[in-house]
């Protein structure tokens, strides 16, 4: 039996040329110098989601805060964000994230204490069927595309939790909002950079990658990037993307990539810019065929035409990523 699809071995450095006409391109990514991927609008503003494990990324943190617009913690991330100061008292301050959201049974007492005291918008959400992850993505959401959210805040500021019902108030505000302005407005579009959600736990691990999944599905308005101390990992959308680098920095701060089906077994029906390319290249979890242990040998650019949406890790070097920004 012969194996389905080929594999083009390439090159350590080549130029990727696409041709349009055989290879449709529906999303064009751009992986910045800074180690964020934006999806290429220039419009589009960046969002900060800080979920509970350890900061590990050092001043890449840093320059993430500052490339963001908004800052969220999940719950017990708001400990995570006091930590990383250790007890330079006046960093700290500078450091106010504008949300914490989630059940709040792992923020601490006193970080608690200490983020209200600044004006921190804490909100208590109590139900037992969706993840903080969840809810911070929906508060998220309606942060940037409610009009009526910041007023609703403004006008309950005295109330205990702003008003918002405990149990799952910021989910019901999310599906009103959905329903009223999916007709209307077209969606501006948010690079959502999240930290700590990947690695430690492996059930909240899978967790996260099905929010890239799904937020493909529901918020289609949203690019999502998980940044480890390790990698960065992305969805990689079906009808052809083009994903952009500067050439500098891809020799410098990547290392090797992987192309991982985990949602489903897909086809795989070109890449161009790999060193190992493949072409109707049949790829699944269960058989073991899967694109690991790749790299990008395209100059500036590399290309993805996948049957099915995947999901894609692009090694970094974190210290030469710090040094490079
Ligand atoms: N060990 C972990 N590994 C990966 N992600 C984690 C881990 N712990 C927490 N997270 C992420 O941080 C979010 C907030 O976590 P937190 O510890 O505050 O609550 P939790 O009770 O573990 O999570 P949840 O309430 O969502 O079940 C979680 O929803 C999850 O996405
Ligand atoms: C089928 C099913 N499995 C697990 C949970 C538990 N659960 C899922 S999200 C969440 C919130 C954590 O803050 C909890 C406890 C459930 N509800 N339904």
């Amino acid at each position: 039996m012969t194996e389905q699809g080929e594999v083009i071995e390439n090159p350590e450095i080549i130029e990727v040329n696409i041709d349009l006409k055989l290879s449709p391109c529906k999303n064009k990514i751009k992986l910045l110098s800074n180690g964020l991927i934006s999806n290429g609008d220039d419009h589009a503003t960046t969002a900060l989601l800080i979920l509970n494990q350890h900061i590990d990324i050092g001043q890449l943190f840093i320059k993430i805060w500052h490339n963001s617009s908004l800052r969220v913690c999940a719950d017990g991330a708001a400990n995570r964000l006091y930590d990383f100061f250790e007890d330079d008292e006046e960093e700290r301050l500078k450091y106010k994230p504008d949300y914490i959201i989630g059940d709040l049974d792992s923020i601490k007492d006193d970080v608690f204490k200490y983020y209200q005291s600044l004006g921190v918008v804490i909100i208590k959400q109590t139900t037992q069927y969706s993840t903080d992850f969840t809810k911070c993505v929906n508060l998220i959401s309606i942060h940037y595309n409610s009009p009526s959210f910041k007023q609703f805040l403004q006008d309950h500021k005295l109330e205990s939790n702003h008003g918002i019902e405990l149990e799952r108030g910021i989910h019901e505000f999310y599906n009103s909002m959905m329903n009223e302005i999916k007709s209307v407005t077209t969606i501006p579009s948010i690079n959502l950079v999240v930290i700590n959600g990947i690695g430690g736990r492996f059930d909240q691990t899978i967790h996260s990658i099905t929010q890239l999944y799904n937020l493909k599905q529901k918020d289609p308005y949203f690019q999502m990037s998980f940044i480890t101390n390790t990698d960065i990992i992305i969805l990689i959308s079906k009808n052809g993307t083009i994903l952009e680098f500067d050439p500098n920095f891809r020799k410098q701060c990547i290392g090797n990539c992987g192309l991982l089906p985990i949602g489903e077994p897909t086809i795989i029906i070109e890449t161009i810019g790999l060193k190992w390319d493949v072409k109707n290249w049949d790829t699944s979890i269960s058989t073991g065929k899967v694109s690991s242990n790749n790299r990008f040998v395209g100059g500036n650019k590399c290309y993805f035409h996948v049957e099915d949406d995947l999901v894609l890790n692009i090694e970094i070097f974190l210290d030469k990523v710090i040094e490079y920004i």
